[in-house]
């Protein structure tokens, strides 16, 4: 029989894809025999064939990254059934939700995120949950201190009964099923009634809260909130129910904001976390989830921690990732943001390389991977028994100038770079302390968000945090259990989806143009070369507009301007741009369906994408030109999240909102529309005319450019019409909305 020591905690496979990469790269061939032919015959075209041959040349290199990231994908499995047999005592947890406005994002929603954590299959004693407010807010605090008395209750329920939903708000939309004997089954019939009860106080007191302009009587606990204001007020840190047997201890903070003092958003409240938790708990390891995604697999913690202590995981992976997956996404994906099939397809692919990147939630770090080690510190360490930090000693002076003033804090570090932690949970005695790190100038003259924490300077914080980590020549994993680890809401209406977009590519350009540009990172520091591919792809979504939106003009234009930028239909070099259009949509279409999604899903995206394209990255670009040109500053805009849960209703049948209103983010792809549309107009009255007849005689109307133009036009049709049953659509204000 095998020993003990020789149970797997986690495996990588390797996946077969023969047909995928055959595929992707016929295509690829493909579209370099465009850019050959248009490179031949660049001397008897003018212009257009000059401005084609651009774009494609950009559309070939960006496939070229695509079929790179896609090469080699793999699986990673856990073994969570060992963990225990092969470490009998469990690594602390120190779990992270923020949460930054209680209009957008209403604490019924944070509340569920909170209590599914509680809730997860870990010791209680290892684990702790910190919640930070960004928004101040005596109504998020009032519903935590509701929600952990909640918790108190369902905590043990979950586990009595192995539920394994344990969001409520989830868990209670179906009639009770029980997974324990029929012997049992009317105890836990009373059970899960009165829990049900239970939750509908919970939320019956949060929203009457939530109804009053103020909560609560600021008095006893709450009177910190008084005269506060969202960007001007002192530290509030709140322990609650510490000393919990079955419940993890959960700490409410809202860090110091000032109006002259900058705050950086997400990435600053991470590393306030970070630190407050250090000195409190100073677990090992950190999961971090936004206030929105909620654990759905109560086996997470285990799957990650399978991952992080399998042996060489020590001095490999950084961090753990899970995806990000919506649950009650609309049906076929119309604004194309629920990325099942990207996950499917580039995730695993990047999996199989240096591993996938921070996506900012569901995500497990090692804390001292956080703190900024390498991984040949980690290995000096385990040799010397001495903290190190950045390849020397991590004495006082150099953690107190890297991580800050606080002696206890530093102290907290250098345990924490050894991969220990150091103090009991004793929460009351580092109150005082904890308010001094998370005041909003303690970061002054430190490394933090810039080599140490979550990173500063992008919208995209996640993906510099991630890009640093991968820089120093860290792994990370992607893991995909079933049912998945973490749920979240999708944004779900047209402009919140299309914002979203744009702060992303926003983010994203951000880093290509910094000092912490992947470039940089694989000359001087240790990603990898196809990782570096990987990255450069991604954070160029916003360039991609400039050749999407030239090439979807170009028909119009040449129509109009009676030119072209396809060969004739009848000469043989028509067949590159035809096959490329047949196997690239045959090849997609195969993805969508091997991912068991439908064809509208795929049509759906193609859609989306070019109009997130030519509207969210072209003003995501623009943003970047001007930040660069010292103009304007970058404003991360939180998604609103959706309460409605999953009561049936007209975003769940497809009919969606995608109000138009007057933000320049629906000018470019209107402007498309009426363009081509005008082009047409001027084919089918006559005013232009095929060229089929009249060949060699010089220019003339192609048919390939009309094919394109229309292929334009039912893209961009959301743009004319109003929401009719499962069509995306869009309203003009409120006028087409009557008809
Ligand atoms: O000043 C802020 C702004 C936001 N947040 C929190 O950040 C999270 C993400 O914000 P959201 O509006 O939901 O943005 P998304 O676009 O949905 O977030 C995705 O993209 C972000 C930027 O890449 C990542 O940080 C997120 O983890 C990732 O889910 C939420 O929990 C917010 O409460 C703060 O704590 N403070
Ligand atoms: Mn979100």
């Amino acid at each position: 029989m095998a020993k003990q020591v020789s149970l797997p905690l986690s495996e990588k496979v390797a996946r077969k894809n023969t047909t995928q990469r055959a595929l992707d790269i016929t295509l690829l061939f493909l579209l370099l025999s465009l850019l050959l032919y248009r490179l031949l015959s660049l001397s008897n075209h003018g212009f257009v064939w000059l401005l084609a041959f651009l774009c494609e040349s950009y559309f070939t290199f960006n496939w070229f990254l695509i079929v790179n990231c896609k090469w080699n994908p793999v699986d990673f499995i856990t073994y969570p059934q060992n963990l225990e047999k092969r470490l009998p005592d469990l690594p602390p947890v120190d779990m992270f939700v923020t949460t930054a406005d209680p209009v957008l994002e209403p604490p019924p929603i944070t509340m569920n995120t909170v209590v599914s954590l509680l809730a997860v299959d870990y010791p209680a004693d290892k684990l702790a949950c910190y919640l930070s407010d960004d928004g101040c807010s005596p109504l998020t605090f009032y519903s935590l201190v509701e929600a952990s008395k909640f918790a108190k209750l369902w905590v043990p329920f979950c586990k009595k009964y192995n539920v394994q939903v344990r969001a409520p708000f989830r868990y209670f939309l179906d009639e009770p099923i029980s997974s324990t004997s029929a012997g049992a089954n009317s105890e836990f019939k009373l059970d899960w009634k009165k829990m049900k009860a239970e939750y509908e106080e919970l939320c019956l007191k949060i929203e009457a809260a939530s109804r009053k302009s103020v909560p609560c009587d600021l008095t006893a606990e709450f009177a910190v909130f008084s005269n506060v204001e969202r960007n001007n007020h002192p530290t509030i840190i709140k322990i609650i129910g510490e000393n919990l047997d079955d419940v993890p201890p959960l700490v409410y903070i809202s860090r110091e904001k000032r109006p002259k003092h900058p705050h950086h958003y997400k990435a600053g409240a991470m590393n306030v976390l970070s630190r407050v938790s250090g000195l409190m708990t100073n677990a090992p390891y950190m999961l971090n989830v936004d206030c929105d995604m909620f654990a759905n697999n109560p086996q997470v913690v285990r799957q990650a921690m399978c991952q992080h202590l399998d042996s060489k995981s020590e001095t490999e992976i950084g961090f753990v990732q899970f995806p990000q997956c919506f649950y009650d996404g609309p049906k076929d994906d119309p604004y194309g943001n629920q990325f099942v099939v990207s996950y499917e397809y580039m995730g695993r692919g990047i999996a199989g390389l240096q591993g996938p990147g921070y996506s900012g939630t569901g995500c497990f770090h090692r804390r001292k991977v956080i703190y900024g080690q390498w991984p040949e510190d980690v290995e000096i360490q385990a040799r010397n028994h001495t903290s190190i930090f950045n390849g020397k000693l991590a004495d006082n002076e150099l953690l107190i100038k890297a991580f800050g003033k606080s002696k206890q804090f530093s102290e907290s570090v250098a345990y924490a770079l050894k991969g220990k932690k150091s103090f009991s949970n004793n929460f009351s005695n580092s109150l005082e302390e904890a308010f001094y790190v998370a005041s909003c100038d303690y970061e002054f003259g430190t490394s933090w968000g810039n080599k140490i924490g979550w990173m500063y300077g992008s919208m995209t914080e996640d993906v510099m945090t991630g890009l640093m980590i991968h820089k120093k020549g860290w792994k990370s994993a992607l893991l995909m259990p079933k049912p998945q680890g973490f749920l979240g809401c999708a944004p779900s209406g047209g402009p919140a989806a299309m914002t979203q977009q744009k702060r992303w590519a926003t983010g994203l350009l951000e880093i290509l143009v910094s000092k912490n540009s992947p470039i940089f990172a694989f000359l001087n520091g240790k990603l990898q070369f196809r990782m570096l591919l990987f990255y450069l792809w991604f954070l160029s979504w916003g360039l991609f507009s400039i050749p999407e939106l030239c090439y979807a003009a170009l028909p119009a234009y040449c129509i109009i301007a009676n030119s072209q930028f396809l060969p004739k239909v009848q000469e043989p070099a028509m067949l590159i741009p035809v096959s490329i259009f047949v196997i690239y949509n045959l090849l997609t279409i195969r993805e969508y369906l091997k991912t068991g999604m439908s064809i509208r899903a795929w049509w759906n995206f193609m859609r989306i994408g070019r109009i997130t394209r030519t509207s969210a990255y072209l003003l995501a670009a623009l943003t970047v030109v001007l930040k660069l040109l010292g103009l304007s500053e970058t404003v991360f805009e939180v998604t609103q999240k959706d309460q409605s849960g999953s009561d049936g209703d007209e975003t769940k049948n497809g009919a969606i909102k995608f109000t138009f209103d007057e933000s320049p983010l629906f000018v470019p792809g209107t402007t498309l529309l009426l363009v081509n549309l005008t082009a047409l107009l001027a084919v089918s009255s006559g005013l232009r005319q095929l060229a089929a007849h009249d060949v060699g005689h010089g220019n003339g109307l192609g048919a390939g450019e009309v094919f394109c133009s229309l292929w334009v036009v039912l893209f961009f049709l959301p743009f004319l019409k109003g929401p009719r049953g499962d069509e995306v659509g869009v309203l003009f204000n409120q006028t087409i909305a009557i008809d």
